[in-house]
């Protein structure tokens, strides 16, 4: 094997964006579908379109606690009078004519009769007896929520592929829509390999770590609604990774292994890979985690993260999550994207594309402020959990000046 094969240099890089478009094509949509009651739906994927059978509202009602009036003419005027000869409440119409330059007592969200055009709020009236005295000029249509402004009969309401959320799983009860077809949740198959990692309550050995990634990635996992299938934590081990990949494939839907990626003699995983699967993809220009690797085991998608903890969690947010995400039969959700002035200089290697850590706050004056962190090892996991965005800087550019532009990108909420 000549050198460049067996080095992460810049040269046989793949670029980021080349990385996950391919990535993006190689899975498609497990489309399993299951039929759920929408309270139990929050986060889950829609798997059909919605389109509405009915119109929302689904009659003329009035805006306010008032008066509905029936105006003879193109508007009533300051200081006009109308009879009161009814009354509506919210599930209770009134039942009966009401003549020009009458009107009825209503509740907001009662039926405005079809002989009203105007409602008045109370404030605005005056009342003696049977007779309502409007304040100010009152025009045709005020305050009545028109048959169907919300949501038409017919519409498109919600798309396959929309994650539901609060507001979502409103609107379909607003429908009448009591059950919806979901996709299922994938199960990914989660371990970490590496003779130093020792899970938190166990003794630290010497020259041993606490295992994180799992945890990093596990978070992510759960934050996405996805089942998390725990394998723990795998020796540096030919014969044992090659187990804990068998084991994974048989069950789940998709594997991430963290650790064991890069050219060490005691980096196997990608060998393992090999033997009981295949590498698709190997060394990608991006800062942290150039040694990520994809590939696949008995046809099941395979994320072997670098185990640097940052590295883990910025590929597992890059490039895992978009992939999985897609085979849950969710739609792309766009993330945010600002331009900023680099609040200082930046140091930058050509050659990958760094995902920096920094903090997006406000100043005293409401004005956007970022810090960019000064430490950006992929060995530390405290700065990423003190940020609340990256810094992207494309893969060519090299070092950044006070004052450049920089892409800025708040956290979402898996990373957040
Ligand atoms: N000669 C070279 N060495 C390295 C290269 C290279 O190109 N040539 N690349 C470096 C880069 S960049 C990365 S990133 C790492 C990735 O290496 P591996 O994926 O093989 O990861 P390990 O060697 O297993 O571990 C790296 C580091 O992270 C710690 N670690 C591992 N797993 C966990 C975990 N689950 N929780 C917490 N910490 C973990 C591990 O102890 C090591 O310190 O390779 C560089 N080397
Ligand atoms: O690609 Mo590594 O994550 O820089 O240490």
């Amino acid at each position: 094997m000549s050198s460049s094969e067996v080095t992460c240099e810049a040269p046989s890089l793949k670029p980021l964006e080349d990385a996950l478009a391919e990535l993006l094509a190689s899975v498609a949509p497990l489309d399993r579908r299951e039929l759920r009651q929408i309270h139990d739906t929050q986060d889950c994927i829609l798997a059909e379109d919605i389109h509405s059978n009915i119109d929302v509202p689904g009659f003329d009602n009035s805006a306010m606690d008032g008066y509905a009036l029936h105006i003879g003419s193109e508007h009533a005027e300051a200081g006009e009078n109308f009879r009161l000869v009814g009354q509506a409440f919210a599930g209770q119409s009134h039942h009966g004519a009401v003549a020009p330059g009458e009107c009825i007592r209503i509740m907001t969200g009662a039926e405005v009769p079809s002989d009203c055009n105007a409602v008045v709020m109370q404030e605005q009236c005056s009342v003696d007896g049977d007779t309502i005295h409007v304040q100010n000029s009152v025009k045709l249509g005020n305050n009545i929520r028109l048959r169907g402004n919300d949501i038409a009969e017919g519409d498109s309401v919600l798309k396959q592929g929309q994650r539901l959320n609060p507001a979502k799983l409103g609107v379909l009860a607003s429908l009448g829509i009591a059950e919806v077809q979901v996709f299922k949740p994938l199960t990914v198959a989660l371990f970490a390999s590496g003779d130093e990692l020792r899970a938190p309550d166990e003794p630290l050995d010497p020259g041993c770590i606490y295992e994180s990634n799992r945890f990093v990635v596990q978070g992510m996992l759960q934050r996405l609604g996805m089942k998390v299938m725990n394998l723990g934590i795998i020796k540096d081990d030919p014969a044992a990774l090659e187990e804990a990949f068998l084991k994974a494939a048989a069950t789940a839907d998709a594997i991430v292994c963290s650790g064991g990626v890069s050219v060490g003699d005691a980096d196997h995983t990608k060998d393992v890979l090999a033997k009981v699967g295949q590498v698709e993809m190997w060394k990608l220009a991006i800062k942290p985690g150039k040694p990520f690797a994809f590939g696949r085991v008995q046809g099941i998608p395979f994320f072997g993260l670098p185990g640097n903890p940052s590295s883990a969690a910025i590929t597992f947010h890059q490039l895992a999550l978009p992939c999985l995400c897609k085979l849950n039969g969710e739609l792309t959700p766009h993330s945010l994207s600002l331009q900023l002035a680099a609040p200082q200089a930046i140091r930058k290697r050509s050659g990958r594309t760094d995902f920096q850590r920094g903090v997006l706050t406000y100043d005293n004056n409401g004005q956007l402020q970022l810090e960019v962190f000064n430490q950006q090892s992929s060995g530390m996991l405290s700065t990423l959990a003190a940020a609340n965005c990256y810094i992207k800087i494309e893969r060519e550019r090299g070092d950044v000046t006070a004052g450049e532009d920089i892409e800025v990108i708040p956290f979402d909420r898996w990373m957040i």
